[in-house]
């Protein structure tokens, strides 16, 4: 049996069997009609963390790394983040903006980039410029890129990614306390941007603790969901104080205890997990398992950024499942609905239902789990990529 989907005004109207569908609207007349026989619809992918907002190039560092350098020792010799805010500070709104949206540069077109492999909503971070100037520069840039692009863009302020130059964590906690955050508010007030979330990497010689609840506080009494980075390197208790402030989500959590698995759980708080960057880095992998098996709403994400450079969910879902031992649908509801939800969008994203947005895509194969098993074969695969109805890709 085939079924159809069929949307308007850029929302699903109804799911069923070709033929009753087509008996429903045989007097309406389409925009376009996409034979999908032998073909399979999914829900538009959901990408629920990326930083794709930067100037610089960190190639170099791979090697470093592949040489036996880790995240850590770059990061206290001051490249990694410290690198990529010195270069995105330089460059104009414009050459950030372009980076986001055109083929100029060789390597440099990243939302299309994610498009093209499927994702329809997306999760874009600023924390490249740590200084207030800069993280609005940022954000300015997701903001053109929300309005002018076709891809949905959830926004989330970072401006606690590092501890800049000169700064303690107490300084810079300070500082995103009571400069940054009231500006933010004044800016969204006013529409100039938008910002759904607030995030804060919570790590051992970056942001610890205290300081990481202090500026979650914050943010949420502003309104932002949280949405943070924790438990990476280091067991933090990252999990834990995010399940105790209300967090949305929490990425990372290659480190997170037990105690935090099942608070998460209780508290109905995400766990994104970034299979690129535990394989990058050589980490132990997130125990997907565990928190699958206790309840925890897992969802994933590319991390796309210039340590784990990568902007292809399928590839995403199949590490999942390799490394993280997660099954194929599990790895599917993690990239659709539950990354939705992490970006508190799961009631009109991530899933085809009618009612909600006509985000899917199409891809040339009888069976959906060719889109995972198919290791860099989406380009091959995905024939259409649909986001409110349009189509916005066609191979
Ligand atoms: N861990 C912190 N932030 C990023 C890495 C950012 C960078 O290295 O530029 C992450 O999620 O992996
Ligand atoms: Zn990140």
């Amino acid at each position: 049996m085939t079924y159809d989907t069929l949307s308007s005004d850029g929302f699903i109207k109804a799911i069923g069997p070709a033929d009753a569908i087509r008996r429903q609207f045989s007097e309406e007349t389409f925009e376009e009609r996409i034979d999908c026989s032998g073909k399979c619809i999914l829900p538009g992918l959901v990408d629920a963390h990326t930083h794709p907002v930067w100037a610089g190039e960190r190639v170099h560092e791979f090697a470093m790394k592949l040489a036996g350098a880790t995240y850590m020792d770059i990061h206290q010799a001051g490249g990694g983040i410290h690198f990529t805010v010195e270069c995105t500070r330089q460059a104009s709104e414009e050459e950030l903006f372009i980076s986001l949206q055109q083929r100029r540069l060789p390597g440099l077109w990243r939302l299309q980039c994610m498009v093209r492999a499927g994702t329809t909503l997306v999760e874009c971070k600023s924390g490249y410029g740590l200084n207030l100037e800069t993280e609005l520069k940022m954000l300015r840039v997701i903001e053109r890129a929300r309005r002018e692009l076709d891809i949905d863009i959830s926004a989330t302020y970072c401006g606690a990614h590092s501890v800049p130059k000169g700064k303690t964590a107490t300084e810079a906690a300070d500082d995103i306390i009571s400069n940054h955050l009231p500006k933010l508010k004044a800016l969204c007030r006013h529409g100039e941007i938008h910002v759904d979330n607030i995030d804060v990497f919570c790590e051992e010689g970056v942001f610890d603790l205290d300081s990481t609840r202090r500026i979650l506080q914050s943010g949420k009494e502003m309104g932002l969901r949280i949405n943070f980075h924790g438990d990476e390197l280091h067991p933090m208790k990252a999990a834990e104080l995010g399940a105790e402030l209300g967090a949305q989500a929490i990425s990372h959590l290659e480190e997170v205890s037990d105690k935090g698995i099942a608070a998460m759980a209780m508290a109905r708080c995400s766990a994104v997990l970034l299979p690129t960057t535990a394989y990058m880095l050589r980490l132990k992998q997130p125990r997907a398992r565990k928190m699958l098996d206790e309840g925890v709403i897992v969802a994933l994400g590319s991390d796309f950024n210039p340590n784990a450079y990568c902007f292809s969910m399928p590839m995403v879902m199949h590490l999942a499942c390799v490394n993280m031992r997660m099954s194929m649908p599990e790895a599917l509801a993690a990239a659709t609905i539950n990354a939705a939800y992490a970006l508190g969008k799961s009631h009109t994203h991530g899933s085809l239902e009618v009612g909600k947005r006509g985000d899917l895509i199409i891809i040339n194969a009888s069976r959906w789990e060719h889109l995972i098993y198919q290791f860099g074969g989406h380009h091959e695969l995905i024939e259409y990529v649909i986001v409110k109805g349009k189509v916005i890709y066609k191979k």
